[in-house]
């Protein structure tokens, strides 16, 4: 299958699935939070790249509300939110509560706040990286914007990269191209994080 019939059929699955997974999605991602960063040893005194879910992505309940982006300003981490410039690799804004929050491109809602620049990604000692799904190897199938693709290529040797996708999006094969990055591990809400065993890999 190509990169776009594997998308189509792992949207369609997202559209199908419950609102009560939704809500609980949101509140195990928030309440793992602080277990992923130790158990990843971040670095507390580096930000961490977050990003707001958008459509079915994990993460956001029903209601529009990220637990996730809020337990981790109450852990007193200092994070980073993606800005979606078009063709260019990411922009970073901090992230300073829900109210910081403007409308951008492809229905995303993004830090309205001082732009850090693309490679603001290179002081990240964690980056979780939206995914519609995610390999054991540390393959992952994005939307298709190659956004994260020109991205990740700036974030640091000692940045670790985790695909943040649904507890049924670990698949057994995806199709990738040389300028896929691979992640150091997969955090699914319920089942936890998996270590991919990529380079750089803890
Ligand atoms: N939450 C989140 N933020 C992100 C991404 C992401 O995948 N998720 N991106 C990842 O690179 C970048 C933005 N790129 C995006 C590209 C497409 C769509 C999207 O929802 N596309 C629809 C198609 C309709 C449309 O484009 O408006 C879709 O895929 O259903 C979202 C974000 C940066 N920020
Ligand atoms: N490092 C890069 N520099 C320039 N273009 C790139 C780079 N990486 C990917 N692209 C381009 O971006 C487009 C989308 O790539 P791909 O299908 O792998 O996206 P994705 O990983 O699913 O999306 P995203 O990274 O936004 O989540 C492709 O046309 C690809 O050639």
């Amino acid at each position: 299958m190509t990169k776009d019939e594997v998308r189509r059929e792992l949207l369609a699955r997202r559209r199908e699935r419950p609102d009560d997974d939704r809500w609980r999605d949101a509140a195990a991602l928030a309440a793992a939070l602080p277990g992923v960063l130790d158990e990843l040893g971040a670095d507390p005194q580096r930000p961490v790249c977050l990003h707001v879910p958008v459509r079915r992505e994990p993460g956001a309940a029903p209601d529009g509300a990220v637990p996730v982006l809020d337990a981790a300003v109450a852990l007193g981490r200092h994070v980073l939110l993606p800005v979606t410039v078009g063709e260019a690799p990411l922009d970073w804004a901090v992230f300073g509560g829900r109210a910081d929050l403007v409308p951008g491109p492809h229905g995303l809602l993004e830090p309205g706040g001082a732009r850090r620049g693309p490679a603001a990604i290179g002081e990240a000692t964690v980056v979780v990286v939206p995914a519609l799904a995610a390999t054991a190897a540390g393959v992952r199938l994005g939307r298709g914007g190659g956004h994260y693709d020109r991205s990740l290529p700036l974030a640091s040797p000692t940045t670790l990269l985790v695909a943040l996708v649904g507890d049924d999006e670990l698949v057994a094969e995806l199709p990738a191209e040389p300028h896929d990055v691979l992640v150091h591990a997969v955090w699914r809400p319920t089942a936890g994080l998996l270590r991919t065993g990529a380079p750089g890999t803890p």
